[in-house]
């Protein structure tokens, strides 16, 4: 949706004018909570805005179907998400979990609220001040589960190099914290992430130094 959004005959019409408003505004949402994100770190309310932490969005609509043996298998397993910030909508079914001291807590949903990850991209740039977390979604019996999740980090069209650098910012290095993970291209980021797949590891231990 961003920075290159869909012409709007391009999205289909059942859900055109709600995407694109929806885009907006959970758009809007990302600026103001980056900015608060921001001030927490001791920064300018700006920077993580101006590094280009919400430059873009990805709207990944999600359908879990309804499964007969939940216990034998995971609507999405174990994951942190390759982003900066990732906001989700879920329905009223839940099974969205947080992995927490060592336990899967749940996220039960709440009408009218919406769920924000710390990604992988953010745990870097803030060099583990704030930690991506780490989720994954159960199978359920009772129907089939919609969710749909706002990735913000700059999206290109097919085949744009992403060449955009991103390691720990500057003024959260020093003496005493000294930088955990090495730069990294956006574009190397990304290959390394897919290529890895879901398997349970972070995608931010290739970068560690
Ligand atoms: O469906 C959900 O609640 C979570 C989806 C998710 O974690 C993801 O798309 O990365
Ligand atoms: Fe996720």
């Amino acid at each position: 949706m961003a920075p290159h959004p869909p012409k709007p005959d391009e999205l289909p019409s059942a859900f055109r004018d709600i995407m694109i408003e929806y885009s907006e505004r959970v758009m809007a949402s990302a600026c103001t909570l980056l900015e608060l994100l921001s001030e927490a770190l001791g920064l300018n309310p700006l920077h993580l805005k101006e590094m280009g932490c919400a430059e873009g969005l990805l709207l990944m609509g999600h359908y879990y179907p309804e499964c007969p043996e939940p216990e034998l298998t995971m609507g999405l397993s174990k994951h942190s998400d390759g982003d900066f910030m990732t906001i989700l909508l879920q329905d009223q079914i839940g099974g969205l979990q947080v992995l927490h001291q060592n336990h899967w807590v749940d996220i039960p949903p709440v009408p009218g609220a919406l769920v924000v990850n710390i990604g992988d991209l953010m745990q870097l740039v803030t060099n583990d001040k704030f930690i991506s977390v780490e989720h994954r979604v159960l199978a359920n019996r009772q129907g089939p589960r919609i969710s749909v999740a706002g990735f913000f980090r700059r999206h290109e069209k097919t085949g744009e190099p992403t060449s955009k650098v991103y390691g720990p910012i500057k003024q959260l290095v020093s003496e005493e914290s000294p930088p955990v993970y090495r730069e990294t291209s956006l574009k190397d980021y990304l290959a390394h992430y897919y290529e890895k797949g879901i398997d349970g590891t972070s995608s931010l231990l290739h970068f560690r130094l």
